[in-house]
């Protein structure tokens, strides 16, 4: 028996790179520059490399972008008045305050002080209820990028079988929302499913977003299923690796994404085509 051939490896960063250039081209004829300010309140380094990457993305597309450091010891209430001047500011179309913050900031209160037309995080309880109730609205940049790799890749959506592993706010639920809007059959699976593997291997579609450095080994993949890594692991050697077995994984699927080079680069253009949509929504535009 000769092992079956190796699947698509699904190039996010060239996709990342074609949406990037349809959003300059579109910022080329718009009489304004769609402005976005990150706010990164002390030094985690998860956050370094991600802000780096979307100040030169940003720039280079068109966008008016700054990143605002603040110390780690900032109050609460400081970056609360921050964020209402941001709100204030009409120059500014998107707010993306970097998670985890530090101890003495609470995270829910930061989010719902962001104002829902400029949380281009699609984190607040307004986005993510219009996104639950079918209204147009902010789509989180993660899920947004993978429904565009999953198309992309020309995965069948209608009526096959997704399995999103991990439940966050971040992605898990609103990933299942869009996989359900696509018309597929959607499972959530987590720390507490039994039997994962089994859970998993159903999957024609598997959307993985737990945390954990390779937990999805080869045997959890059905033949030809769509493999998608959203896990973005530093090893203690200083690689990045995926919630996926790579190796062992595209062996058996139909297509599968690579990180990094996967969904990393499409969370930061999707962000970028969310800050877009928030600055022509602002003004009365549909898009
Ligand atoms: N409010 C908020 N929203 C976020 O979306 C958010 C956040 N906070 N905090 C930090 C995490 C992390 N994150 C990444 C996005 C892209 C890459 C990325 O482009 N990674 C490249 C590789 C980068 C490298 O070489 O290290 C890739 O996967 O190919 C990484 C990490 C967004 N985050």
């Amino acid at each position: 028996m000769t092992s079956p051939p190796p699947g698509q490896i699904i190039d996010g960063k060239a996709v990342a790179e074609r949406l990037r250039g349809r959003l300059a081209a579109r910022i080329a004829t718009l009489p304004f520059r769609p402005g976005l300010r990150v706010v990164r309140v002390g030094d985690d380094p998860a956050s370094g490399v991600y802000v780096r990457n979307k100040d030169r993305a940003a720039a280079a597309a068109g966008f008016d972008s700054a990143t605002i450091q603040l110390p780690a010891e900032t109050r609460e209430a400081d970056l609360l008045t921050l964020i209402e001047a941001l709100n204030l500011d009409p120059a500014v179309d998107g707010i993306l305050v970097q998670l985890p913050l530090p101890p003495q900031i609470r995270p829910d209160m930061v989010i719902a002080a962001i104002d829902p037309a400029k949380d281009v995080d699609g984190f607040h309880a307004v986005n993510a209820g219009r996104l639950a109730t079918r209204q147009p609205g902010l789509v989180p940049c993660t899920p947004k990028g993978v429904m565009h790799l999953l198309r992309e890749a020309g995965a069948k959506l209608a009526g096959a079988r997704a399995v999103v592993l991990g439940r966050s706010m971040i992605v898990g639920r609103p990933m299942a929302q869009l996989l359900l809007d696509a018309d597929c059959t959607v499972t959530i699976a987590h720390s507490r499913t039994r039997d994962l593997a089994a859970e998993c291997r159903r999957a024609e579609i598997l959307v993985a977003a737990v945390g954990r450095p390779e937990m999805v080994r080869g045997d959890w993949i059905g033949d030809g299923a769509v493999v998608i890594d959203v896990g973005i692991n530093r090893t203690p050697q200083g690689r990045l690796v995926g919630d996926v077995a790579f190796a062992e994984a595209a062996v058996r699927a139909a297509a599968i994404t690579p990180v990094p080079g996967g969904v990393g680069p499409m969370t930061i253009a999707c962000l970028l085509e969310n800050t877009l949509e928030a600055a022509l929504r602002r003004r009365g535009a549909v898009t």
